[in-house]
């Protein structure tokens, strides 16, 4: 399974977002997300291919099957390497967005990866039981919503890294766990509620770690990357 660190580049334009990619010689793997791609659309992401990156489009769709499916269709036209959906969306809207991806796939291309967001990493149980109003527990909540994204056909789930192990025990090693809410011990914890250090996402066996701000806000962008990328694949 492949593992690697995801710069989400959460920046206000094209002009933030390649003065910040200029600093890097090496190919990465990026999180375009809705402040870019509402800003700039489709052509960030032929900039960011034109530069050799990977490509996590994380527009979280969460609509009707049908619409789903279709803006499915159009996100897979644009050749990144992985879409998501919010879980909550339920199984048919789920397994409409496979099927457009599906059918957005040029021939021979290989189709997007498709993983499912559970629950926010800035959501803490307290918060999820009072205002969404369920019940459960929150490892119980994200376990479920695994499962019916994993029978909807998808690659994987969004989630915090506290969650990975249990998902990767009940629904097999080769089921994608996407772990945003990474921080260093140093760093302040923003909005993010759930948070792990890269360290610790790599000892409960984390796919892809996402890090933002504690890259994107570091003084030395480039060497904080490389140390979080040592401390998670190293
Ligand atoms: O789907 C996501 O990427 C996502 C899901 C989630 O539960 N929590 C979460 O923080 N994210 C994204 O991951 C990034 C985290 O950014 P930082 O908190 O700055 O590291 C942001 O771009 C969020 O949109």
């Amino acid at each position: 399974m492949e593992k690697a660190v995801i710069i989400a580049l959460d920046f206000k334009d094209f002009e933030e977002t390649r003065q910040f990619i200029e600093q890097f010689d090496e190919s990465l793997y990026v999180k375009v997300g809705m402040e870019l791609f509402y800003a700039e659309g489709p052509q960030i992401i032929k900039y960011l291919k034109e530069k050799n990156h990977k490509i996590f489009l994380d527009l979280k769709l969460h609509d009707i099957p049908n619409t789903v499916k279709s803006a499915m269709k159009n996100l897979a036209k644009l050749g990144v390497d992985m879409v998501n959906v919010h879980a909550a969306g339920t199984l048919p809207m789920m397994k409409a967005a496979v099927e457009g991806l599906n059918e957005g796939t040029a021939p021979g291309a290989k189709r997007p990866l498709c993983i499912a967001v559970t629950q926010l990493t800035s959501t803490t149980e307290e918060v999820m039981q009072q205002q969404i109003l369920i019940s459960e527990t929150l490892p119980n909540t994200v376990l479920k919503y695994a499962q019916l994204t994993k029978e909807a056909g998808l690659d994987g789930i969004v989630c915090s890294a506290l969650e990975t192990k249990e998902i990767h025990d009940k629904l097999g090693e080769d089921f994608i766990t996407c772990t945003p809410g990474i921080r260093q011990a140093s760093d302040s914890l923003d909005d993010q509620k759930r948070v792990v250090t890269p360290t610790k996402a790599k000892e409960l066996g984390s796919n892809y770690i996402v890090v933002g701000r504690s890259i994107t806000k570091s003084v030395h962008p480039v060497a904080t990357y490389r140390q979080i990328k040592e401390e998670f694949l190293g």
